[in-house]
């Protein structure tokens, strides 16, 4: 689903700066390691938030005490409702004695609150009985801890910055030439242009370090951005790296997933650290602060939270990294909470998962890369060992770990009819590894894959031969075709589009309705007045469209695309279709000699903007095979990982699969929702529950604060929605398979269509469950 990089390439970074603004911090600060557990990370409340969350104007969060003052007798509390007041906070507390201070954290993009304030009483002996007692303000249990000043937490210098991350530099842009510009503002001790370890390739970001912070100061007043090698790149104050590294540890200190940038602590110790509690994720501070629908994890979960997960919000399994996207797997028993908060980006990549009565969560996310180790296999000695970027990934160990997931996941029933044995498939997701077939041939070599261990196996019924890849693995040696074409630029092609422009490819764009060309244009796309006309000036041509008609007509009709196709020229399908007009536009374009490849995908508006998508792609075999080595760095500017499913049709067929879940999914929470209501419970909370559990999917904590308020901002058009479900339903009836959900489903989708929801979000199928539109 949507909304949620390693690239050698800027848009490692732009997930963190321009997909999601709340972080502050460049990503290499955002993966940092940690060494206190999350409690000690808030213990020095606003003086640590200073240091981390407050940007260069300093002006983000009240402060109306000082805490190195009064860190005695201050706490802070965590998991404080939404609708908690301060008032009602101060006054919860006053009851323990005299309130020196107090203060409920508010989101300085949002206005909303954090999740988690801090109480300091003016007589510190009070804390003691504090501290003893279980907390409920408003009905929701809080966690109180003691606060600890950052000057025992051996962050001291902190506030000497003299290092600044530089983010979007161009590809050919030298060290040299880096230190080269930036010396024009003061002495340089250092600078370094980040590259991949495995290619070499820059990776788009880069961090200078002055002698004095008078360069500092001369650097940002010119404001943050600047001009290198002809782009514009963006500098924001980096922080100096604190200790640690490796967490590994004995169980009862174990933190669950140190991930990445807002990592989250999946379920940090929770059974010994917490009385049992289980599952109490700190996450990536996704708690109090819901993104839009198309933030998936990334706004929601590490929304502003600051940019260390476990600092800023308080997680308590709000954030995501649920099973649709993080994987986060769980436990056979008790689990760790589909821990993986996310940061910014934030699909929790998370493996939660904990094999003892102890659930361990996998918190990470993070960007795109925490690779959130954290787990306890045993209830032994737990590995947290933390590595700024996840991949590559060592297979076998993450083929174990994601073993266990899925045996506990509650997709386990799904994924596990498709588990067969595996060889150099590489490997992303407990769910991409499921998708791998035993058959799953040698990948080209630039899939780097190694040998996985085997699962166990169980024959599939499909023939296809599938294997998937992480993005950045698979096409690292790839150069970008130059010359690319984009047809359709509704709400997916546009930001796909623009992120093919923002990487440095020569890109045209046709769309039906000229107005929606005219916003890439201006960032440098060439327009053709047909798709005819485009397929012929580029070398690779991507079509989004709405339907299987309008694909059918872009791609076959007058002054379609095939007609100025050729030989050595590539069509690349990513609209959602149906497997038959897969294979007649299939059909046609390969007549002209030129190939063709299926690739349609799951995600949405969001993670389309932060190139995030999940392709499933398909018909590589025969001819087609080179277009899918020149189309996959393609695909990885805009995806973070492709699965290859065997021959074009099957890419739509698992395509519509999945969306036929999601139309069923959404409309069974409608119908949460609304009976919540009528029997005079909160849907809010109805919300907060499931989010906190199995059936957790970033879809229900994204979409359902806005559904409670009848808002349906589109990201994933109804009537595409309903394309799907029907596309689904001719698909599960050639095979005589039944589906009666989702054919209920269905139906619901055509009521909400008939009453002039076509064009709202499918979230808006809430509203045909409601009485006026079901006389
Ligand atoms: N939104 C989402 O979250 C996702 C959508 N999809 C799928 O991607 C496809 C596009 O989705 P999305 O961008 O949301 O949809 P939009 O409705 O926003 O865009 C549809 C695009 O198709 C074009 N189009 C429609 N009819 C015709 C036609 N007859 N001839 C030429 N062009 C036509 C539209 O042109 P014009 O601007 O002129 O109307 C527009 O460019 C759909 O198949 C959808 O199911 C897949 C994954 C996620
Ligand atoms: O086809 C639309 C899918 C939307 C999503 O994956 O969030």
């Amino acid at each position: 689903m949507e909304d949620f990089p390693e690239r050698s390439r800027f848009d490692d970074n732009q997930i963190a700066y321009n997909g999601n603004e709340e972080f502050e911090q460049p990503p290499e600060q955002q993966y940092e390691e940690f060494e206190q557990p999350p409690e000690q990370q808030f213990d020095s409340g606003r003086g640590f938030e200073t240091n981390h969350n407050v940007d260069s104007e300093g002006n983000e969060f009240r402060d109306s005490f000082n805490h190195r003052d009064s860190a005695a007798g201050k706490l802070f509390v965590g998991g404080v409702s939404w609708e908690t007041t301060e008032e009602a906070f101060t006054n919860y507390f006053s009851k323990y004695g005299e309130i020196a201070d107090s203060v409920i954290m508010i989101d300085k993009h949002s206005g909303r609150p954090r999740g988690f304030g801090f109480v300091t009483f003016a007589d510190p002996g009070v804390v003691d009985s504090v501290l003893e007692e279980e907390h409920v303000i408003d009905g929701r249990v809080v966690e109180v801890k003691r606060t600890v000043p950052r000057e025992d937490m051996g962050f001291k210098g902190i506030s000497k910055r003299k290092k600044i991350f530089v983010g979007g530099i161009p590809t050919s842009l030298t060290d040299d030439e880096l230190g080269e510009y930036f010396s024009t503002y003061g002495s340089i001790v250092e600078h370094q242009i980040m590259v991949d370890h495995k290619t070499g390739r820059s990776r788009g970001f880069g961090f200078v370090t002055f002698e004095n912070e008078d360069a500092l100061d001369k650097v940002f007043s010119e404001g943050k951005i600047h001009e290198l090698g002809g782009k514009q790149v963006e500098i924001k104050k980096a922080e100096p790296k604190r200790g640690g590294g490796d967490f590994s540890g004995s169980a009862p200190k174990s933190y669950g997933g140190l991930g990445g940038a807002a990592a989250g602590y999946g379920a940090y110790n929770s059974a010994s650290r917490y009385n049992g509690k289980m599952g109490r994720g700190y996450g990536g501070g996704g708690y109090p602060t819901y993104g839009t629908y198309n933030n998936y994890g990334g706004n929601y979960a590490g929304s502003y939270a600051g940019f260390y997960g476990g600092y800023g919000g308080y997680g308590y399994g709000f954030g995501y990294g649920g099973p649709m996207y993080g994987n986060a797997g769980y436990a056979a028993s008790g689990y760790g909470m589909p821990a993986g908060y996310g940061g910014n980006t934030a699909y929790g990549g998370g493996r939660g998962y904990g094999n003892g009565a102890v659930g361990r969560g996998g918190g990470s996310g993070g960007g795109s890369y925490g690779s959130g180790r954290g787990y306890d296999r045993s209830g032994g000695s737990t590995t947290g060992r933390y590595h700024p970027y996840q991949k590559p990934v060592d297979l076998e160990e993450e083929a174990n770990d994601n073993f266990a997931s899925i045996n506990g996941s509650p997709i386990g029933g799904v994924v596990m009819s498709f588990l067969v044995k595996t060889t150099n498939c590489h490997h992303l997701s407990s769910t991409a590894m499921a998708m791998c077939s035993s058959f799953c041939p040698h990948l080209p070599n630039h899939f780097g894959g190694r040998p996985a261990y085997s699962f166990p196996t169980k024959p599939l019924s499909f023939s296809f031969k599938a294997f998937s890849s992480q993005a950045s693995n698979a096409s690292s040696e790839d150069e970008l075709p130059t010359r690319v074409g984009f047809l359709g630029l509704g709400i997916m092609g546009s930001p796909m589009a623009q992120n093919l422009i923002k990487s440095g490819c020569d890109v045209t764009v046709w769309n039906r309705t000229k107005s929606k060309c005219d916003p890439l244009i201006s960032l440098g796309a060439k327009y053709k007045p047909s798709p005819e006309e485009v397929a012929a000036s580029c070398d690779v041509t991507f079509a989004m469209l709405a339907d299987p008609e309008s694909a059918v007509d872009v791609a076959l009709g007058k002054h379609g695309a095939a007609n100025g196709m050729s030989s050595g020229k590539g069509y690349v399908d990513v609209s959602t279709v149906d497997g038959a007009t897969s294979k007649l536009i299939s059909g046609r374009i390969k007549s002209t000699g030129a190939s063709f490849l299926e690739a349609s995908f799951s995600g949405s508006k969001k993670p389309a903007e932060d190139g995030q998508l999940i392709f499933l792609t398909a018909g590589m075999q025969s001819c087609d095979k080179s277009l899918y080595e020149i189309a996959a760095p393609l695909l990885d500017v805009m995806g973070k990982s492709r699965f290859y499913l065997g021959d074009v049709g099957n890419g739509a067929a698992m395509k519509l699969v999945v969306n036929m879940i999601m139309g069923s999914m959404m409309a069974s929470f409608s119908e949460g929702l609304l009976l919540t209501e009528k029997i005079g419970l909160d849907p809010k909370v109805l919300v907060e529950v499931v989010s906190q559990g199995a059936i957790s999917a970033p879809m229900y904590s994204v979409k359902g604060p806005s559904m409670i308020q009848s808002l349906y901002p589109t990201a994933f058009p109804l009537k595409h929605q309903q394309k799907d479900l029907r596309l689904a339903l001719g698909l599960a009836e050639s095979v005589s398979q039944s589906t009666p959900i989702a054919a209920a489903a269905n139906e619901l989708y055509k009521v909400a269509k008939s009453h002039g929801l076509s064009d709202e979000d499918f979230s808006a199928v809430i509203e045909a469950l409601k009485p006026k539109l079901q006389q």
